[in-house]
C-alpha cells in the first residue's frame, strides 16, 4: 500500500459483515461459452421487460451541477440540488475536482480484473456469509429471476473496515488504484453532504455529525454484452440503501435508467462527471422531501459496460429518523430505524423496488 499507514490495509477481525447472498453461476463466463443463450432464470416476466416507456427525450432535462460552485455556496448552485433531490433523486456533478488520471486508472485497471480468468478472480470470491468480494449478492431463493451481471464489492472506507484477502491484488497495483479512486469520492462525498445539510437546514457539517463516521462501500458491476436486451435487466430496479451514492459510469454507454413519473429515463454519461442520488437514509432524514429514487440497469448488444458505485453510508449504530424541522405540519412518513439493522434486513432480500424501505415507513 501507499506510504500513509492511515491507508495500509490491516487485517481487523471486526470488520462488518452484511448478509449471506445464494452463489449463482458467474454471467461473463456464461456468455463466453454460450453467447447466444439465455438460461430461463434471467428472462425477465413481462411486466419487467425493458423498454416499459422510453422517455430518453427527458435525459437532458436531469440537472447538472457544478461541484465547485455548490461548495463555495452559490444559491443558483444549492437551488439546483434542492430541485434535484425533490423532482429527480438524481443529478450528475462536474468540477468535482477528482483529477482524469485518477478516473482513468480506475477504468483500466479495472477492465483488466475482468478480464482476468475466472480462476483467478474466484480467489476472491465472495465468502458463503457475506456480499464483499467477486460474486452477486442478493440472490436468496432458486425462484428469484436473476441479474445479468458480476459484480466486486468491497467495503472500503475506513480502512481498518477493509477485508483485505478481498482485495484484488492483480493487475499490479490496483489496490493502490481503488484506494486513490474512493479516496477521491469520499471528498466529494464531504462536500455533497455539507450542501445537503445546507439545502436540509441544518448546519454545514450536520449531516456528517449524523453519520458519526463516514463509511464507502463500493460496488463495481461488470454487465456483459447481452444478445437479447429486451429479455434480461443488467440489475433489478431498487432503491439505494446509503445516504448518497456516487456512480462512475462509461463515457459511450448507456445502461443506467432511473423511475420518473410512471417510465424510466436514461442517465446518459455527461463526459467526466460523476452521477450522484439521493439513497434511503437522506430520503427518511428528510422526510421524504427528498427521493430515494428507483433505478435499473439495463444491458447491451454489442458493449459490455462497468459501473462504479460507491455507497456513502452512516456507522451502524446510528438512528435514522425524519429531521423534526422538516416534518413541522407534514405528516410523519417515516420511524426511527437503527442504520445497520434497516441495511442488513435489505440486504437479506432481493432487489425489488422500493419494497425493502417498508420497515420504516409508518402506516397510513
Ligand atoms: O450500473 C449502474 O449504472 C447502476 C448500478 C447501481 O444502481 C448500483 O450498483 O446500486
Ligand atoms: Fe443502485
Amino acid at each position: 500500500m501507499g506510504s500513509n499507514s492511515d491507508e495500509t490495509i490491516i487485517e481487523n477481525e471486526d470488520a462488518p459483515t452484511y448478509a449471506p447472498s445464494i452463489p449463482v453461476p458467474n454471467v461473463q463466463e456464461m456468455v463466453r461459452k454460450e453467447p447466444a443463450k439465455i438460461p430461463d432464470r434471467y428472462i425477465r416476466n413481462d411486466e419487467d421487460k425493458p423498454p416499459i416507456t422510453d422517455m430518453s427525450h427527458l435525459s437532458s432535462e436531469i440537472p447538472v451541477i457544478n461541484l465547485s460552485l455548490l461548495s463555495t455556496g452559490e444559491t443558483e448552485e444549492l437551488n439546483k440540488l434542492d430541485f434535484a433531490c425533490k423532482e429527480w433523486g438524481f443529478f450528475q456533478v462536474v468540477n468535482h475536482g477528482i483529477a482524469k488520471e485518477v478516473l482513468q486508472n480506475m477504468k483500466d485497471a479495472t477492465a483488466e480484473f475482468f478480464e482476468l480468468p475466472l480462476e483467478e478472480k474466484n480467489k476472491y470470491e465472495m465468502p458463503p456469509d457475506d456480499i464483499q468480494g467477486y460474486g452477486h449478492a442478493y440472490v436468496v431463493s432458486e425462484e428469484q429471476k436473476l441479474d445479468w451481471s458480476d459484480a466486486l464489492i468491497l467495503l472500503v472506507h475506513p480502512s481498518h473496515y477493509r477485508k483485505p484477502k478481498l482485495w484484488p491484488s492483480t493487475p499490479k497495483g490496483y489496490r493502490e488504484i481503488i484506494n486513490a479512486y474512493t479516496k477521491g469520492v469520499q471528498k466529494v462525498g464531504e462536500q455533497l453532504l455539507r450542501a445537503f445539510s445546507t439545502v436540509m437546514g441544518m448546519d454545514k457539517d450536520g449531516l456528517l455529525a449524523l453519520h458519526k463516521n463516514l463509511l464507502q462501500a463500493l460496488r463495481v458491476n461488470y454487465y456483459p454484452a447481452c444478445c437479447r436486451p429486451d429479455q434480461v435487466l443488467g440489475i433489478s430496479p431498487h432503491s439505494d440503501t446509503s445516504s448518497i451514492t456516487i456512480l462512475m459510469q462509461e463515457a459511450d454507454i448507456n445502461g443506467l435508467q432511473i423511475r420518473h413519473n410512471g417510465g424510466w429515463v436514461q442517465v446518459k454519461p455527461v463526459p467526466d462527471a460523476l452521477v450522484v442520488n439521493v439513497g434511503d437514509v437522506i430520503e427518511i432524514l428528510s422526510n421524504g422531501k427528498y427521493k430515494s429514487i428507483e433505478h435499473r440497469a439495463v444491458t447491451n448488444q454489442n458493449n459490455s459496460r462497468i459501473s462504479y458505485a460507491s455507497f456513502l453510508i452512516p456507522q451502524d449504530d446510528v438512528e435514522i429518523e425524519p429531521l423534526a424541522h422538516l416534518v413541522d405540519s407534514q405528516r410523519l412518513m417515516y420511524k426511527q430505524v437503527v442504520y445497520g439493522e434497516y441495511a442488513r434486513s435489505s440486504m437479506q432480500r432481493k432487489m425489488e423496488g422500493k419494497a425493502h424501505t417498508e420497515i420504516a415507513k409508518i402506516e397510513t
